[in-house]
């Protein structure tokens, strides 16, 4: 995939109601994580919607977070945002298939979430996703989060007042 090149393709939803995102970030790697809350931040404020930020210490914290932020029931959508470099241990594999699967389990459970954490084998590797004005992987977690919730919200109004499953 080339540096500038995203495959986010899909025209961003439009909402009618007021949208608030939690986006869960681990700051393992500062500026990275600065780069992909930015692309976030932008995707989040072309679709008007409401951005609150957390930081947690490592990816493997983002899953609960997450869950910890469902319970209160205050947010529409989730963004997971992170970086996890590859070292010289199997640390690697276990944080990001760990969080990757929680997060997933997460969605399956109905949240709204989309994921931003990198999984990179080398620093460059890292910078040109988290780059906005590279593969912006940051705005593409933010929209693929926005993407669930207004798909989230068609349902929800669709199925309102029919109290048996089609
Ligand atoms: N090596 C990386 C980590 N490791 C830390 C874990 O995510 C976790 O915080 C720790 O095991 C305590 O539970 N985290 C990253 O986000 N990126 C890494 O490269
Ligand atoms: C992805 C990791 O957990 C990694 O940063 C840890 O490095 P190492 O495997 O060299 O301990």
């Amino acid at each position: 995939m080339a540096a500038n090149e995203t495959h986010y393709t899909l025209a961003l939803p439009v909402f009618d109601k007021p949208v608030k995102l939690l986006v869960v970030v681990a700051p393992y790697y500062k500026d990275i994580a600065d780069n992909l809350v930015a692309g976030a931040r932008a995707t989040a404020a072309a679709c008007g919607a409401e951005v609150e930020v957390i930081e947690v210490p490592g990816a493997l914290e983002v899953p609960t977070a997450i869950a910890l932020a469902e319970r209160q029931a205050k947010f529409d959508g989730y963004v997971a945002l992170g970086c996890v470099i590859r070292g010289e241990t199997t640390h690697y594999d276990t944080v990001c298939n760990d969080s990757s699967r929680a997060i997933s389990l997460l969605g399956l459970q109905g949240a709204c979430i989309g994921n931003g954490i990198l999984t990179v084998e080398n620093r460059a590797q890292a910078e040109v996703r988290a780059d906005p004005a590279g593969q912006n992987k940051g705005g593409g977690a933010a929209a693929a989060a926005l993407h669930l919730v207004a798909l989230s919200r068609k349902w929800a109004t669709q199925t309102k007042g029919i109290g048996f499953r089609a």
